[in-house]
């Protein structure tokens, strides 16, 4: 019988997490949003990261239940769980209810749902914000709105990197009088 899809882990291929620390740390973020938890894997990386840039704890959505508490248990068996909040839910309505700003967004959940995600985001990021989405090569049509959504976007410089099921990264581009909002 085949795997039932929704309890599978998904997690990131190793080098596609060490790039996402290095964008994260070698850039600064300090308020980072993941979208899609599963059960933490990503989220312990973004954590370290954020350890290291002295930033705000990771802000995780995962909306299957048994995932979140998985995510909570093993970042408490990392030592970060100072650093990360998972919050369980669906995140297109979570979205809606964060807070702001957020200077990195990593999109790994459904694909689908990134769009109207972005959407309800666009008011609570930061000027010069990184977005980042997983999949972009591995599932290009799921994942073809997003890519359109940001591109639509002004001032986004956006690539394709070939790591694993292909990343794909924007950064918005800070007003010129340097006045960013982080
Ligand atoms: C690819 S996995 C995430 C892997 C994780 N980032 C990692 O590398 O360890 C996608 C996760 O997103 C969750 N998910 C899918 N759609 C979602 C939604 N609308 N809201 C919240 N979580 C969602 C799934 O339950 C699944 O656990």
């Amino acid at each position: 019988m085949a795997a039932d899809r929704t309890q599978k882990l998904l997690n990131l291929e190793r080098p596609t997490a060490e790039l996402l620390f290095l964008l994260v740390t070698a850039s600064g973020r300090k308020r980072v949003l993941e979208i899609g938890t599963s059960n933490g894997y990503s989220a312990i990386w973004l954590a370290c990261a954020l350890k290291k840039t002295g930033g705000d704890p990771l802000t995780t959505i995962e909306q299957n239940a048994a995932k979140a508490a998985q995510a909570r248990e093993n970042l408490r068996r990392a030592g970060t769980q100072k650093y990360a909040q998972v919050i369980e839910g669906d995140a297109t309505r979570l979205c809606a209810a964060l807070d702001g700003p957020f200077d990195c967004v990593f999109f790994d959940a459904d694909r689908i749902s990134a769009p109207a995600q972005l959407e309800l985001l666009l008011p609570k990021l930061a000027d010069d914000v990184l977005l980042i989405a997983d999949n972009a090569r591995s599932h290009p049509q799921e994942i073809a709105d997003y890519l359109a959504a940001v591109e639509a976007l002004p001032q986004f410089d956006a690539t394709l990197i070939p790591v694993g099921k292909g990343l794909h990264v924007a950064y918005r581009r800070p007003p010129a009088n340097g006045n960013a909002t982080r």
